[in-house]
């Protein structure tokens, strides 16, 4: 997917507003600035954001329950921004990004602060370990942590209603099969439209 598919893709599938475009840039220019300082993400990738960050991130949204407002998200180690800043964009869902890098989490506030998403969005900045538990509706991580540590550190936020977005790579049905049956059942794999090779687990309970 070149740039210009990706900005277009976005375009056709959200119907993006001016102000919701606005915010994107924003958040771009934040973070092409932020990168002179701080390792967010990895220089080649950051040549083909659009494609590589946003509409990957963006895309998780097609197995997620229409938002309604109010309705909480979750979102794994968040680091330079991916998804739970995107999703806050596009989105009235009530984001919860978590991180536990002080420097990162000083980015995300300075992030939802200047693109106007705080009535909808905040940082918690610590490990998740430590983060008290709260019914999530959605819960996502993208690059946190291999599935099995990555459930046993986050079910506690689940619901049997809980939708889980799980961007896992070229790795997805490998780790998949590593899980207990029981908690195979609870996933699928969906192909990712930013590159065809990697796997995205969607889950339910
Ligand atoms: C590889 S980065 C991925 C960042 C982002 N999700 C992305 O896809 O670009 C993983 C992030 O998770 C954070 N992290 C790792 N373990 C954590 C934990 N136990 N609690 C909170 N954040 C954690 C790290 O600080 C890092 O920013």
């Amino acid at each position: 997917m070149t740039e210009e598919e990706a900005q277009a893709w976005l375009h056709a599938e959200y119907d993006v507003s001016r102000e919701t475009w606005q915010r994107l840039e924003t958040f771009i220019a934040l973070l092409r600035d932020e990168m002179q300082r701080q390792n967010l993400i990895s220089q080649a990738s950051a040549d083909s954001l659009w494609a590589r960050h946003i509409v990957d991130s963006a895309q998780l949204l097609r197995y997620a329950p229409a938002p309604e407002t109010g309705q909480t998200w979750l979102d794994l180690g968040t680091g330079a921004g991916f998804p739970g800043i995107i999703i806050a964009i596009l989105t009235p869902y009530h984001v919860h990004m978590v991180e536990s890098r002080k420097r990162r989490v000083e980015f995300l506030s300075h992030v939802v602060d200047q693109t106007g998403i705080g009535d909808h969005a905040n940082v918690i900045g610590d490990r998740l370990e430590n983060v008290e538990s709260f019914p999530a509706d959605v819960i996502s991580a993208r690059a946190f942590a291999p599935l099995e540590r990555l459930i046993a550190l986050s079910h506690r936020f689940s619901t049997e209603n809980t939708v889980w977005l799980l961007p896992k790579g070229k790795n997805a049905v490998r780790e998949l099969k590593g899980l207990s049956p029981k908690r195979q059942k609870m996933f699928h794999v969906e192909h990712s439209l930013t590159d065809p090779n990697a796997g995205i687990l969607v889950g339910k309970g």
